[in-house]
């Protein structure tokens, strides 16, 4: 029967009884004593189930000894430590109407052994109260930086939409929000930040008050303690150690703590141990709306900055990207108070030691163009520059994926595997490969990963003082040269500009590209006024004698629509130019209307590209792109002309003599 090559009858269950025919075959022609018996292998040391699984997980190394006596709990028991750790989380979470923290026990509350704690920790502001309520009696499990291994786990057992790609990347949805909401983003204007910040026209600082914060912070707050547990990440931002920012996040999804894991400095167990109190905490209770009847709101999403509290609150909208430039928000206000400035800009330094800084706004260029195989990777878009020399605020990279292809982008490629979050993707139902063409949940698919991940990551991510400063834009108009040499007013000028163009199609009844200018190349992330960044960029620059390049990494041959992006593969040779120093030594001609410099040969790339103008057939119609392309920026630097730039006037006349002219 069996071999028969037809065996559906025979196997086939009536009633729940099995077929006679199908149980006759199982004849063994074996004694009683041998079956069973494999002597090949030892048989393993447990007499039950529940004894073999407590065989599988070893504990974790015991806490590290504490070298020195220098760290916050370092005189104390590894007991005592635990309980001030849990202490200061609850303190975390405490509602500040209700004045006590919520009941917090470590551990994962599906696990048998974590329902009953041993050990728990309240939180109390002034006298602890009578005045119990339901909330108060609730236990609250505190997730506590967990591996990558622990937060895949949750997230495949309790989050919708998680699943282990074919490269092993966890790929996860953010919701309804595939982008930043810099609409819902708010920052609490008290007496301090109403003169320091940047407020009105152009600024990303919306305000709130103080109460509305509280209020909104409560929700927040409230919404967690209710949940069984919460994940909470402590870890660090900057890799410059006398600048280093304790940052504590509290979310309610593994797919944000593994998240901020790979975008943050992921602390060593040393460290950790002497995390103690947070300088910054980001309460991200996204899933849950705001209040719409709450005074400022606008919508159900509210991203909102506390300076005062150094705290962030997240409500109605899971995108993770919030977390990361909110933090990095956050790095703008503080660093240029001590000097260093703050760039939204890639990293990378060559074998010789020289620094290379990549700006552009979102989708420009600059983790492709700064993950690059011949240089040692620093960062891909947050960095810090000080007196001595550029260091990464991150501990990871975040890439764009649309159209990622192995051979264009090998190292990004690459970086998709265990660990790496996975945002947006569509991808094979049965073999989990992933379609990075697929735009169906957004254009804005996302990988996150450490940054270790890259094969040649500069550790620790730091370096000496830049030598070239790339401004990235991709213009869609296709009129901006390939690449160009900028003096220091030029650099002033598209550095306040920050020009790009969003390209017709992804939004509908776009027919024609948009011109973007977001200033600095991040006006969404700045908390003070444009110039005051500039300012500090001219000085830097000048005195450690960096050259500045604009490369537009967008069209050429004609708008979007009739030319065509230029090739990522030039592109990187014009880079490689830059970086090797023979760009400097080009020949150069001065183009009409915004009078840049442009080399009359690069290695590696056509000649007849360089100039924009040999590209486009109808040379009419490139002027007259060319003068409205000049026109959106004359118009939009009209705010900033009255602007103090520097110590004197001098500097800021001649950047607004370095625009187009025409
Ligand atoms: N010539 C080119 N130069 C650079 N990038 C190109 C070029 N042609 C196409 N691209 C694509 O443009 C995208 C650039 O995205 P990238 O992730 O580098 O943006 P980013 O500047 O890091 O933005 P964000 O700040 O949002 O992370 C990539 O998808 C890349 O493949
Ligand atoms: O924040 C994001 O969503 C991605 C990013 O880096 C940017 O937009 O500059
Ligand atoms: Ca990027
Ligand atoms: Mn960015």
């Amino acid at each position: 029967m069996a071999g028969n090559g037809n065996g559906h009858e025979e196997f086939s269950f009536n009633n729940g009884v099995v077929a006679r025919n199908g149980l006759a075959k199982v004849q063994t022609h074996k004694k009683q004593s041998e079956i069973c018996h494999d002597d090949s292998t030892t048989p393993v040391k447990a007499q039950t189930i529940d004894e073999l699984h407590s065989l599988q997980k070893k504990k974790s190394a015991p806490t590290t000894p504490i070298k020195g006596s220098e760290g916050a709990f370092a005189t104390i028991s590894d007991e005592e430590r635990q309980q001030l750790q849990l202490q200061s989380i609850s303190a975390s979470l405490a509602s500040l109407t209700r004045e006590t923290g919520p009941k917090v026990v470590k551990g994962d509350p599906a696990r048998k052994t974590d329902t009953t704690p041993k050990s728990h920790v309240t939180h109390h502001h002034f006298t602890p109260t009578l005045n119990i309520s339901d909330s108060a009696l609730k236990f609250t499990h505190i997730l506590y930086n967990l591996s990558p291994g622990e937060l895949y786990e949750q997230a495949i057992k309790y989050e919708h939409g998680s699943f282990i790609t074919s490269s092993g990347a966890l790929a996860t949805l953010s919701g309804a929000k595939t982008g930043r909401s810099p609409r819902d983003k708010r920052v609490v204007k008290d007496e301090t930040t109403e003169v320091e910040l940047w407020w009105g026209k152009g600024s990303p600082n919306i305000e709130m008050d103080e109460h509305t914060f509280m209020v909104n912070r409560e929700r927040a707050v409230d919404y967690l303690n209710s949940l069984d547990k919460v994940f909470v990440n402590d870890q660090f931002l900057n890799w410059d150690p006398e600048n280093r920012l304790k940052v504590r996040i509290v979310s309610a999804r593994a797919y944000h703590s593994l998240f901020m894991h790979n975008m943050c400095i992921r602390p060593t167990p040393e460290e950790l141990e002497n995390f103690g109190t947070p300088d910054f905490t980001i309460y991200n209770a996204g899933q849950f709306p705001c209040n719409r009847f709450t005074h400022y709101m606008t919508s159900s999403t509210s991203v909102d900055l506390n300076l005062a509290r150094r705290e962030m609150v997240i409500l109605g909208t899971q995108y993770a990207g919030e977390m990361k430039k909110g933090l990095f928000s956050v790095m703008h206000y503080l660093m240029p108070k001590r000097q260093i400035l703050s760039l939204h800009s890639g990293c990378n330094i060559g074998k010789d030691g020289d620094v290379a800084l990549f700006f552009g706004l979102s989708g420009t260029g600059k983790t492709t163009l700064s993950t690059d195989h011949n240089r040692y990777l620093i960062g891909d878009d947050e960095h810090c520059w000080g007196d001595n020399g550029v260091s990464n605020i991150e501990g990871g990279c975040y890439a764009k994926c649309i159209d990622l292809s192995r051979e264009k982008e090998p190292d990004i490629f690459n970086a998709i595997k265990f660990g790496t979050v996975l945002e947006n993707v569509v991808f094979d139902e049965h073999t989990r490969e992933v379609d990075y063409t697929d735009k169906s949940v957004t254009e804005n698919t996302r990988a996150s990963y450490p940054i270790e991940y890259i094969p040649n990551a500069k550790l620790p991510c730091v370096g000496p003082h830049p030598k070239n400063v790339i401004l990235l834009a991709c213009d869609a108009f296709g009129v901006l040269p390939p690449v160009s040499k900028l003096n220091l007013a030029q650099t002033m000028y598209h550095f306040i500009s920050g020009y790009t163009a969003l390209v017709a199609g992804t939004e509908e009844g776009v027919k024609e590209p948009q011109a973007t200018f977001s200033a600095c190349f991040g006006a969404a992330f700045i908390m003070l006024h444009p110039t005051k960044y500039a300012a500090m960029l001219a000085e830097k620059m000048q005195k450690h004698g960096a050259t500045a390049w604009l490369v537009n990494t967008g069209w050429s041959g004609g708008s979007y629509g009739s030319g065509k992006r230029i090739k990522l593969a030039h592109t990187r040779k014009i880079i490689d130019a830059i970086h090797s120093g023979s760009l400097l030594k080009a020949n150069y001609k001065k183009t009409q209307v915004f009078g840049l410099e442009i080399p009359t040969e690069v290695e590696g790339v056509p000649s007849e590209i360089l100039d924009p103008v040999n590209t486009w057939t109808d040379k009419k119609a490139y002027d007259e792109t060319l003068l409205k392309l000049a026109g959106l920026f004359k118009k939009n630097f009209e705010v900033f002309a009255n602007y103090k730039i520097g110590k004197d006037n001098k500097l800021t006349e001649e950047i607004v003599a370095a625009g187009p002219i025409f």
